[in-house]
């Protein structure tokens, strides 16, 4: 696991930036993970911002998203579908036909779930998948004690977690659903380049633990250290628990720029 601590969300931007940029290079059809929550809105940003100035085109690529909200409607802001389409998809020339979900308001949820797995494998599986963490650890909606060999399926979420989102329902925990549908523990390791993104101070005990701590579902994040490639990249507050966090920057200061993330 390489461990990089940024000065801040923008500088950790331009880091994913310049990756997914040089992917989209070696491989115009490339198909990227695409997470929701305020973590990787910056890397939304600097890859629209990069296509506005006709730097990266996404005409070729594909995404998949992480996890989406059972039974929000179709119009919902905050169905991830429509979260995805307004902070990244609608913003750049990626074809819309090419950004796949979980479906939350499919009549038959196993089967959907099936097929959303083998719509990830036909279309060759995710090159690089962006990841944000949540304050208990969770990644997708992957909660503490999620099975570590997990699939895409349905998911009830914590209370935590429901508290935590309530700031995208107008502050109330009521509107917030109580069940998601989430890529599984084994199939976000099944992507080629795991990117985990976390900043600020609340989500430093969980960082602690993904990065130095023993693996387990009871922190589903830590399932990364058996990631052969993966890049965890925090600010100084979500940084501020690490043990190891001056080898982590001796490490990354001394990188040979040609090596990317
Ligand atoms: N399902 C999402 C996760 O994918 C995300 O990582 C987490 C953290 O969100 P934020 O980045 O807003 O802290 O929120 C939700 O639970």
């Amino acid at each position: 696991m390489e461990l990089i601590i940024a000065p801040d969300s923008r500088a950790i931007a331009t880091i994913v930036a310049d990756a997914i940029a040089a992917l989209l290079d070696r491989k115009p059809d490339a198909v990227l993970g695409v997470a929701t929550g305020s973590s990787p809105l910056a890397i939304y940003d600097e890859l629209a911002t990069r296509y506005a100035a006709g730097a990266i085109s996404l005409a070729g690529a594909r995404a998949f998203m992480l996890d989406e909200y059972v039974g929000l409607a179709a119009d919902h802001p905050q169905r991830y579908r429509n979260v995805i389409e307004t902070e990244f998809a609608g913003r750049v020339d990626i074809d819309p036909a090419n950004v796949q979900g979980p479906d939350g308001l499919a009549a038959d949820i196993p089967a959907a779930c099936a097929a959303y797995e083998q719509a990830i494998v036909d279309a060759g599986g995710v090159d690089v998948q962006i990841l944000g963490i949540g304050t208990d650890g969770h990644i997708a909606f992957n909660e503490p004690g999620s099975s570590l060999a997990s699939r895409t399926r349905i998911k009830t979420l914590t209370v935590q977690t429901r508290q935590d989102n309530a700031r995208f329902f107008d502050g109330d925990l009521e509107q917030v659903p109580t069940h998601c549908l989430t890529q599984g523990l084994a199939t976000i390791m099944s992507a080629r380049h795991l990117v985990l993104v976390a900043t600020g101070l609340a989500k430093a005990e969980a960082v602690h633990h993904m990065v130095e701590g023993s693996v387990s579902a009871m922190w589903p994040a830590t399932i990364l250290q058996h990631h052969p490639h993966a890049t965890v990249l925090v600010d100084e507050a979500a940084a501020s628990r690490l043990q190891l966090a001056s080898y982590y920057r001796q490490t990354y200061e001394s990188k040979p720029a040609w090596q990317g993330i």
